[in-house]
């Protein structure tokens, strides 16, 4: 009996104990209240840091070749809330807000200051809700109108804010939007003061197989990126607030002890949901990759429609267009079904089970009375109870969306994976790949040490090949080491059989292929102009066509008035288009409007009026009658442009004093073009070709006359 009274405390030690606490309460309380704001604070941040992923290795190895991450069919995009989103998110960030003076970081500051604002006002809500209904319960009619007076006073600053704050979110996804956009499109079109960095948008469309559908993500995924960017800072920043700042009130309210109690509840079920939560980040991004396959499909199908119908490929093509819709369809259901059982869960868990805990929160005061507070009458216990009762809903929403947050985060994932795989892309095709230079300033031979034996461009009044290599995107040489020049006045013809490398040398020549060895000499790209077999119209008016790349600014500005424009069309007998079209400014998809035979005429009045010193002429004349082509060609010749044609044809050759004749092996010979005795060898080549035809019938015929010989001597 001794022992156990020894164990067991007696009622008065009980008694010394509880006094002891109640004495030291309100320093436990702080204590208790500090370390639960480090705890919510340690804990969002433990919830947004970086995941070590064992996919994050892959980073490296992801810039170094093609294929991961990619956008085209195959494998899923890997999305995590790892180091890797972190760091690809950093960058973008600083993208987006340059500076903190920019106008981002304004609206920014302006976004935090509201959201603040908001919460200040919920608590002063909800303590005001508390003392309106004591006063109700209380029967006391003046406290209860001039409460309610304050009430509709406060909702003038409460309305005002939260318009505010949509109206900034908003305006800070679109910032954020126009920032990314005009980054994108600088990297997309190129530095113009920088001859290097130009046409990324050729290579990423022809040289590297990352990126399939850059349209979709320049617009599509740059939006979505944007607005969640915007939202996330609100569903992180704001709760984060909540949480601390509520729970902070409740601690005053009901003690410490509860919350710490609550808290506890609260994060047990709250690991148990995360680790129920499905990877939606992941199916963000799939889905942006689906829809954007889907998109590309149908644009194929609209640019290829003539051909397509033709060829009747109606079945084929629909066939197409519905497997990928059916994937996209697919994956959508998958998320769907997914998203309904989390949202069960996750309603069942942050709504009821919370609301229990926080009930049983708001009881603490009414059933017990707690150390070093005064006994409350019913008008006391209803204002506790309802002010806390607020205060519980606003922090359990609190917390819940500091929760979803992650859901969130992982959703920004998936849209920063798209975006940051466009702007990689972009950095390799423009950098490492490309690493060339148009110097002029230094010599070649310190250009050749500065790029390693890299091949070299220089910038020349003549075109000049010496030992390039013609090397396609995907390693296959062409020819091993080509020698040619063209000085102006001198005419290139350049022939030899399907695939052997004729256009690759203009896409050398125009900087669109690296140079992998040797040295290109030739003037600035504003002084060569391509035509090739079907010419590029652009969108835009009649004028535009004939002028492009010029804007009507610098056709004024160059002294060229609609008249001369007349003259030039007429040069190529297509004067009449003008009334037929409705004038100058009409505007048509004038692919559409226009015969592949009229769309190359209008490439060479094009031609004309740009007079360049070099023409790059690739089967430029093959859909106009002959007597058009040599018209077309002697006056070229005549505004003292120098051409390198690619052409089948023979009639050609008589303008031109130079060949590059490919022989499909790897060979080739670059001689001077005697067209009149080539031609006299080709018709002899002809001649004898048809005569050799001949032959075969003629020793049938010839056995045959044999065969009746021998017949009639046997008789
Ligand atoms: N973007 C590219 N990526 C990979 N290979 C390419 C690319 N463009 C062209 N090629 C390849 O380079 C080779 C030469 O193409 P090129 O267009 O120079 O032929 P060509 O001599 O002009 O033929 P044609 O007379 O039929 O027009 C072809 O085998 C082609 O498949």
């Amino acid at each position: 009996m001794a022992v156990q009274s020894t164990l067991r405390p007696s009622k008065e030690r009980i008694a010394q104990l509880v006094t002891a606490y109640a004495k030291h309460r309100p320093l436990v309380q702080r204590g208790l209240t500090v370390g639960f704001i480090i705890y919510v604070i340690s804990t969002t941040y433990r919830s947004l840091a970086a995941r070590p992923s064992s996919a994050s290795s892959s980073a490296s190895s992801k810039r170094k070749g093609k294929g991961k991450d990619g956008d085209g069919a195959g494998k899923p995009p890997r999305v995590a809330v790892d180091a890797l989103f972190y760091q690809r998110l950093s960058r973008i960030l600083r993208i987006v807000i340059p500076s903190l003076r920019s106008k981002e970081a304004m609206l920014l500051f302006m976004h935090s200051s509201l959201l603040i604002f908001r919460t200040v006002i919920s608590l002063y809500v909800a303590a005001l809700d508390g003392k309106i209904v004591a006063s109700l319960v209380r029967a006391q009619f003046v406290p209860f109108l001039l409460n309610l007076l304050r009430w509709l006073l406060v909702a003038v600053p409460a309305t005002w804010t939260n318009s505010w704050l949509s109206y900034v979110e908003s305006k800070l996804a679109l910032a954020y939007r126009t920032r990314l956009t005009r980054e994108v499109m600088g990297q997309y079109f190129g530095d113009e003061s920088d001859p290097t960095d130009l046409k990324t948008f050729y290579k990423l469309a022809n040289l590297d197989d990352r990126i399939k559908n850059p349209d979709q993500m320049m617009t599509h995924d740059i939006q979505r990126f944007s607005t969640h960017l915007a939202a996330i800072y609100a569903n992180v920043a704001k709760p984060v607030l909540d949480v601390i700042l509520y729970n902070y009130q409740l601690s005053r309210n009901v003690g410490a002890e509860g919350l710490v109690l609550l808290t506890v509840l609260i994060q047990t079920s709250a690991a148990l949901l995360k680790a129920l939560t499905p990877p939606f980040g992941q199916y963000a991004a799939m889905s942006a990759q689906l829809s954007g396959n889907l998109r590309h499909t149908h644009s194929r199908l609209a640019e290829f429609a003539e051909e397509i119908a033709f060829f009747g490929g109606e079945e084929t093509e629909k066939m197409l267009v519905e497997r990928e819709y059916a994937g996209l369809v697919k994956h959508e259901n998958r998320v769907l079904r997914r998203r309904w059982w989390h949202g069960c869960v996750e309603e069942g868990i942050v709504k009821w089970l919370w609301g229990s805990f926080g009930l049983c929160i708001c009881a603490i005061p009414v059933f017990f009375k707690l150390p070093g507070t005064a006994a409350l009458d019913l008008g006391g216990r209803t204002e506790g109870f309802v002010t806390n009762r607020r205060l519980l809903l606003a922090a359990s929403d609190a917390v819940g969306r500091v929760m979803y947050s992650y859901k969130d985060l992982s959703e920004l994932a998936g849209y920063t994976t798209r975006v940051a795989l466009l702007l990689e892309t972009m950095d390799d095709v423009r950098k490492s790949k490309f690493e060339k230079a148009l110097v002029s300033s230094a010599s070649i031979e310190e250009n050749a040490k500065l790029l390693k034996g890299r091949g070299i461009m220089h910038e020349s009044e003549e075109i000049e090949f010496e030992n390039v290599p013609i090397v396609t995107p995907n390693g296959d040489i062409l020819v091993r080491s080509l020698s040619f020049y063209v000085k102006p006045g001198q005419h290139l013809l350049i022939v030899g059989p399907n695939g052997c490398g004729k256009s690759s040398l203009f896409r050398i020549l125009g900087g669109l292929w690296p140079v992998y060895g040797g040295i290109v000499r030739k003037p600035p790209a504003d002084q060569f102009i391509l035509i090739p077999q079907r010419p590029y119209l652009s969108l835009g008016t009649l004028r535009d066509q004939v002028i492009y790349p010029h804007g009507i600014e610098d056709m004024e500005a160059r002294g060229v008035t609609d008249e001369d424009l007349l003259e030039v069309l007429a040069v190529v007998q297509m004067e009449h288009i003008v009334e037929r079209e409705g004038g100058w400014d009409a505007a048509r998809e004038w692919r559409e409007a226009l015969s592949g035979g009229d769309q190359q005429k209008i490439a060479w009045a094009r031609l004309f009026y740009h007079k360049p010193k070099y023409a790059v002429l690739d089967e430029a004349t093959s859909l106009v009658p002959p007597d058009m082509e040599g018209m077309m060609m002697e006056h070229a010749t005549q505004l003292g442009i120098t051409l390198l044609t690619v052409s089948h044809r023979p009639s050609l050759w008589k303008y031109h004093s130079m060949i590059l004749q490919y022989d499909g092996q790897g060979g080739y010979v670059f001689t001077k073009l005697d067209a009149e005795k080539r031609l006299a060898l080709q018709q002899e080549k002809e001649a004898l070709d048809l005569k050799l035809l001949e032959v075969p019938k003629m020793k049938a015929r010839l056995a045959e006359l044999q065969e009746i010989a021998a017949e009639r001597s046997r008789v």
